[in-house]
């Protein structure tokens, strides 16, 4: 048999952290040896000898615990949301000088809403309007969701490829914030509801028809097949590797 890979968890006690612990626990070809929380010393990762670390903390230290294990040599595999293209730029420059290392960052690991971002993609030139709307649980930090802006994001490009004029919009806007946030021309709303996990709809609009493509993670588990997946295919993709769809082939 193979040797086990190695895992490390960065916000263990967290609910996506809580949840890649016992998905590595029961995964035969893999290892967990540290599980690490707020407060507690980076230097675990090394000293427990992990291959693959998975970050899903809060924006605010993730960017800094990612160099920190490129420095030591561990691949990363990122969950948690708040990168823009500078930080991610920052990290591609660092793994430059670290050949061999592989840095994973996926702003959502469930199956479903990387076909949701694929379909949205090649869906957006056909369509004169077309909005995002991510609902979550109230708990989470952070507003528009990294999916939501992942989502606009592809959008925007597949439109600004096809040539198409901006979408359609109101010229005024009696109270801030009435049309959401502007991602790249694209707006994304954010709803913060309790009983909800994480879901996203796309609406495409045209004269007289609507296209709607939704995606719902009920639970958790729902990412897990994700993550586990990076964490395999990780330590064979060094630089950085940004979507977990570059994972796939989504044809
Ligand atoms: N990519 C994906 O598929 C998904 C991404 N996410 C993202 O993952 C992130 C975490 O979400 P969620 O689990 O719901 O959040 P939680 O708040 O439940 O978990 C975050 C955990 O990280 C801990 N933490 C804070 N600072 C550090 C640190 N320096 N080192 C280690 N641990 C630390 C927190 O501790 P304390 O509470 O004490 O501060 C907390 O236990 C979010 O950014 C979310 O958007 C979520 C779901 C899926
Ligand atoms: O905080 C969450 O819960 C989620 N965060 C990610 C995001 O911001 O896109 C992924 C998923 O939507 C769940």
């Amino acid at each position: 048999m193979s040797e086990l890979i190695r895992v490390a968890v960065l916000g263990a006690a967290g609910r996506m952290g809580a949840t890649v612990v016992r998905a590595v626990q029961d995964a035969p070809d893999l290892e967990l040896v540290a599980a690490l929380d707020a407060g507690d010393d980076l230097a675990r990762v090394t000293a427990a000898g992990a291959h693959v670390a998975v970050d899903f903390t809060v924006p605010s230290v993730t960017e800094a615990n990612v160099h920190a294990l490129v420095d030591a040599g561990v691949h990363v595999v990122v969950g948690t949301t708040g990168w823009d293209d500078e930080a991610l730029a920052r990290v591609r420059d660092h793994l430059a000088d670290r050949p061999g290392v592989g840095v994973l960052v996926a702003p959502n690991f469930a199956l479903g809403a990387v076909l949701t971002m694929h379909f949205a993609r090649q869906a957006a030139r056909w369509f004169e309007s077309v909005e995002v709307v991510e609902l979550h649980h109230p708990d989470k930090v952070d507003a528009p969701s990294g999916t939501a802006r992942h989502t606009a994001q592809g959008i925007a490009a597949a439109r600004r490829a096809a040539g198409l004029d901006a979408v359609p919009d109101a010229t005024t806007q009696s109270l801030d914030g009435a049309r959401g946030a502007d991602v790249d021309g694209v707006r994304v709303h954010a709803v913060r509801l309790r009983g909800l996990v994480a879901h996203e709809e796309v609406l495409l609009g045209n004269a007289g028809e609507q296209l709607t493509i939704r995606h719902d993670s009920f639970d958790r588990v729902s990412f897990m097949p994700g993550v586990l997946l990076g964490v395999r295919r990780v330590p064979a993709r060094p630089g950085l590797t940004v979507g977990l769809e570059h994972l796939l082939d989504l044809g």
